[in-house]
């Protein structure tokens, strides 16, 4: 894979700048609820990079801020001309990170946030972006089936789908040095102080030397 990040980037590296993070994890674990609280509270720290996807918009998802929502004719033409750093099928939908989506982020002087599946993660893992990579996890496979019938966004079909997936996931994750933090979420607000103690150190370069 040839993605290189824009010379801004590199020399961020260089002088140690913050790394961008890749969240991931079985569907339902509970992404999209820590990094939508991490957004929240560190506004101008960290920006969300936005995927592209095949799937319908559930109710209340806005195209270009949760998804950028494109038929699959469209997403293989970008994807052919060379438009995307990984893109991946899951669940009988295409979903990609697209080199403008992080570029976008990377533009603001954000930490620069990718939410993907273990596909994302291995071919991410070919490119020279360095994230920290953490993966969420429920804290069972029936509280994770439990949360996404609750969250009431997936057909009988869909569901099924996402729970076999998500047994690879769980088994894929235990290769050693894949993630550089495991977080179960069980309780919402003690996997989210995890999530903060991991990333305290980009946030504080982010954040600057403070003013005296
Ligand atoms: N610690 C928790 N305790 C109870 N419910 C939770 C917890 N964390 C998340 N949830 C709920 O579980 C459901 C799934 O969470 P979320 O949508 O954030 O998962 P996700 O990993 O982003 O899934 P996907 O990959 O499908 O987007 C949501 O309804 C959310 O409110
Ligand atoms: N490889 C990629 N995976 C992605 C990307 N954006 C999201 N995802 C993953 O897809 C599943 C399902 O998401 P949902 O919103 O339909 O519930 C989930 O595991 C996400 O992490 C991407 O750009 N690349």
């Amino acid at each position: 894979m040839s993605w290189r990040r824009p010379l801004g980037c590199a020399l961020a590296t260089a002088m140690q700048g913050p790394r961008p993070v890749v969240l991931s994890g079985p569907s339902g674990a509970g992404k999209s609820t820590l990094l939508k609280k991490l957004l929240k509270d560190y506004e101008n720290i960290f920006g969300f990079s936005v995927s592209h996807t095949t799937r319908q918009p559930r109710p209340g998802e806005v195209n270009g801020k949760d998804y950028h929502f494109v038929t699959r004719e469209d997403m293989l033409k970008d994807v052919n001309a060379g438009e995307f750093i990984e893109h991946a099928e899951f669940s009988g939908n295409m979903y990609g990170t697209s080199k403008a989506a992080v570029q976008a982020v990377q533009a603001q002087n954000q930490i620069c946030v990718l939410d993907v599946d273990m596909q994302g993660v291995k071919n991410i893992k070919k490119t020279d972006l360095n994230p920290i990579y953490i993966s969420i996890q429920p804290p069972s496979l029936e509280v994770l089936e439990k949360r996404l019938r609750e969250r009431q966004t997936e057909t009988e079909e869909s569901l099924q789908k996402r729970l076999k997936a998500a047994r690879v996931d769980l088994e894929l994750s235990k290769e050693p040095g894949l993630f550089n933090l495991i977080i179960i979420n069980d309780n919402l607000e003690v996997a989210y102080l995890k999530l903060k103690e991991i990333l305290a150190e980009e946030i504080k370069k982010a954040q600057g030397p403070k003013k005296s």
